[in-house]
């Protein structure tokens, strides 16, 4: 391990923090106030759930957008445009498909003015060390995803950057291969002639951070906070088994899962803006709930994860839902079933509408408001739009949709409201009733 705390910075990010323009004009304020210093000789990984913003903190080191208030410096100089320090590699693989492994490896350093001799020379002695000699001539279509990935990596490290950022470069593989491709990094990484200083990677995968990082930040969603560090003092190669790696595990699913401190000392009114729905279904709910009941009402989240072949960012959503519903209580990293959650698992169907109906209208905040702001129009019922809008004030396009249809299935199995998506209608429970009524009657 080269982790020094006095080792010289790298990357210095001060006070930065990034918000997007909101469809609705008003600013989505995604990260505030970041501080955090790459040093030479660690591998940080930067952990959170999927939104808390992690792609646009490594975009921001790397100089590809600025950040709205705040500084990124590089070994002491602030940055005004690309990062000269650091190269990407992207969760997406990027490359060039028009261009052979070869040309696409070439890409930077033809950019950086590298005379065509060396450019090839180095590409060469860069897809050699990443393991694809045999490939330069091959294109993209013709390589598994893995060997694209390797492409991925030859074209960052062909740069030798002081610093490697790296964007969930293994969550687009299958397991085998991100953990083949993950052991032979950490081994480059662990050669003395190296050239890369520092790696800087973004995960949503929690044992992928310990299995790689120095030191895990721990990023909050909503907006995206730090909101704990946690170091790790593991020999590599590590082992997933050992003591040491289980309880770093555990930690770290505990400050993921955890309440939000800042949020909470700043006492955030509850609303649809600011304690957005997770994105989870009745039926996902439903078949956690009664997973946990399966266990005695009472399960170690990270086991149960390993249990489903679950990623943590499969799991959490639907724990936070289940959290929010008061179906679960958690506990670090122990889920509890509520007397709530056994009565909603538990009851026949109407009953268990009736309480979800219960619980979702008066703890899922968007769901409250549209029942509120239905309860109080003239005849019980709403275009979508109107939601829409409210909700584009805090949210991008894509998320305000998701956050509409989490409501719209919440509402609906609860018979709170019902929706006709060919007149994007919401109506009262009690009003779709008596239309359905209507109709009826006049069939
Ligand atoms: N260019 C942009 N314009 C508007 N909103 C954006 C833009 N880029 C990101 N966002 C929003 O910022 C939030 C954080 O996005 P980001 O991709 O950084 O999160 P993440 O933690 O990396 O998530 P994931 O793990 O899903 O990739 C999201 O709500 C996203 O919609």
């Amino acid at each position: 391990m080269r982790t020094l705390t006095t080792a010289t910075p790298i990357v210095e990010v001060t006070g930065v923090t990034k918000s997007f323009p909101g469809a609705a004009g008003s600013d989505l304020t995604v990260l505030d106030d970041i501080n955090f210093t790459l040093r030479e000789g660690e591998v940080v990984a930067l952990l959170g759930k999927s939104g808390s913003g992690k792609s646009t903190l490594l975009r921001t080191i790397a100089g590809l957008i600025a950040p709205t208030t705040g500084q990124v410096s590089y070994r002491g100089t602030r940055i005004n445009g690309a990062n000269p320090g650091v190269a990407m590699v992207f969760q997406s693989f990027a490359l060039m498909p028009w261009l052979t492994v070869q040309d696409n490896v070439e890409l930077g350093l033809r950019a950086q003015g590298v005379p065509p001799a060396e450019r090839r020379q180095r590409a060469l002695e860069a897809i050699d060390l990443i393991g694809l000699d045999g490939f330069e001539s091959a294109y993209p279509k013709e390589l598994s995803g893995g060997m694209r990935q390797r492409v991925g990596f030859a074209r960052a490290l062909v740069l030798r950057p002081d610093a490697l950022l790296m964007d969930e470069p293994f969550s687009a593989l299958d397991v085998l291969t991100s953990e083949n491709l993950r052991g032979e990094l950490m081994d480059l990484w662990e050669r003395p002639d190296f050239p890369t200083k520092a790696i800087c990677v973004v995960t949503h995968n929690i044992e992928e951070a310990v299995l790689l990082a120095d030191r895990v930040l721990v990023l909050s969603s909503n907006p995206g906070r730090i909101k704990g560090e946690v170091p790790i003092h593991l020999p590599r190669p590590r082992d997933r088994r050992s003591p040491t790696f289980e309880a770093t595990v555990e930690e770290l699913y505990r400050l993921l899962t955890g309440k939000d401190t800042v949020t909470e000392a700043r006492n955030t009114p509850t609303g649809p803006l600011t304690h957005p729905l997770p994105t989870a279904s009745v039926g996902g709910l439903a078949g956690l709930v009664e997973i946990v009941y399966a266990h005695n009402g009472q399960t170690d989240l990270p086991d149960l994860a390993d249990e489903l072949s679950f990623e943590v960012d499969d799991l959490l959503p639907l724990v936070d839902a289940a959290t929010m519903l008061g179906f679960l209580e958690v506990e670090g990293a122990q889920a509890f079933l509520t007397d709530v959650g056994r009565d909603w698992n538990t009851s026949d169907i109407l009953r268990s509408k009736e309480i979800f109906a219960v619980q979702a209208k008066s703890r899922a905040p968007l769901v409250r408001t549209i029942c509120s702001a239905l309860e109080n129009s003239d005849n019980g019922s709403l275009r979508d739009d109107f939601f829409r809008d409210l909700l584009r004030r805090g949210f991008s396009v894509d998320d305000t949709e998701r956050q509409l249809d989490i409501a719209i299935d919440w509402g609906r199995y609860g018979e709170l409201f019902d929706y006709d998506a060919d007149t994007g209608e919401l109506m009262l429970g009690d009003v779709a009733a008596a239309a359905a009524a209507l109709l009826d009657s006049e069939a």
